[in-house]
């Protein structure tokens, strides 16, 4: 469904000299430079999946989906999108995907959602009964009976979301891109959302590329996971293959009968203790857990013991030191 191969994008940039006359000298003088966005990047994605693209800051995350979206074209490569070129095939490509881009808006500030989405239904030319039944299914799913008549501008950022995503799907488009959905919206709201993003996955096959950096929507929705970083492509797997290439820590906490004597545990960090406490961190590729657990077994009186495998977000930094990202 998605064939990317091969795309690269450069930008100029005009360098801004500090001091008046370095600044007063590059009105008549500018000298550029090159940002490499992205470097021959390929993947393909096949309909309905769900696939996280994260790396950080910087990495040409947004350059990928502008490209992939039709909004920028690429120096080199091609891009196939259910047999369109997206920046080539624009007026027909738009009607296949949705685009929300967490941080900007598409909806007209000062005028209440319901116009906006009237505007849209006359920019895709959405045919009425399918408008009003798909208006239907989402006012109910993103419950936005309440916002839907106010204007954006009064809506707080969990409900202004709730709405761009009901706006980038009333044409009911086949992909949907998701630049940071999640970004600075409440414990509760990003639930909402992310139920939302995987109920439109699984009941309407809808194909779903998501730029994040928050690790807790990746776990909770993305069976592949694209890693940028300084525009190469450095990771395309799962995240069990991700948590088995750098994911080899374990965090065991360990509860026992009070003990006055230090632990002996030769290649475990312990993170901290306290007289019937401990927290340790094991490297299984040093060590394994059943041991460090029969050697503290021999120390003290083991009450209770927990073991965390490491949480993904530790994982992803792990990853972009070890590229040097
Ligand atoms: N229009 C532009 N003009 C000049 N440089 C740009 C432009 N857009 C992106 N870049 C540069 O390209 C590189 C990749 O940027 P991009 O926005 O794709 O990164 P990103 O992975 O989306 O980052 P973030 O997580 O911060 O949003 C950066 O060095 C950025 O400064």
């Amino acid at each position: 469904m998605i064939e990317v191969n091969g795309i690269s994008k450069s930008f100029l940039v005009a360098k801004r000299p500090s001091g008046l006359w370095h600044a007063v000298k590059s009105v008549f003088h500018r000298e550029y430079t090159t940002v490499e966005a992205i470097k021959d990047i390929s993947f393909t994605i096949p309909a309905g999946e769900i696939v996280g693209y994260i790396g950080p800051n910087g990495a040409g995350k947004s350059t990928t989906i502008k490209i992939m979206s039709g909004i920028l074209v690429p120096d080199h490569g091609t891009c196939s999108i259910m047999g369109y070129t997206p920046w080539e095939d624009r007026t027909l490509y738009v009607k296949n995907i949705g685009v929300v881009f967490g941080q900007r808006t598409q909806l007209w500030w000062d005028v209440p959602v319901m116009d906006s989405y009237e505007l849209l239904r006359d920019i895709y030319k959405i045919p009425e009964h399918s408008y009003k039944a798909t208006l239907e299914l989402l006012i109910e799913t993103l419950d936005l009976s309440e916002i839907i008549h106010t204007p954006v501008r009064q809506l707080s950022l969990g409900q202004r979301m709730r709405c761009e995503i009901g706006a980038s799907l009333l044409h009911s488009p086949d992909i949907l891109f998701l630049d940071e959905p999640t970004i600075g919206l409440d414990a509760v709201s990003k639930i909402a959302v992310r139920q939302f993003i995987q109920r439109i996955n699984k009941e309407r096959g809808i194909t779903i590329i998501l730029t994040t950096h928050d690790m807790n929507d990746i776990e909770a929705l993305a069976e592949r996971i694209l890693l940028i970083g300084k525009g190469t492509l450095l990771y395309d797997g799962n995240i069990q293959g991700l948590r088995g290439k750098f994911g080899t820590r374990r965090t065991i906490t360990a509860e026992y009968q009070d003990y006055d004597q230090p632990l002996h545990l030769p290649e475990v960090s312990i993170l901290s203790t306290t007289a019937n406490r401990a927290i340790l961190s094991v490297d299984t590729e040093l060590t394994n857990v059943s041991d460090v657990i029969s050697q503290l077994a021999n120390q003290v009186q083991l009450m209770d013991v927990t073991i965390q495998a490491q949480p993904i977000e530790d994982i992803i930094v792990q990853m972009y030191k070890e590229y040097q990202l």
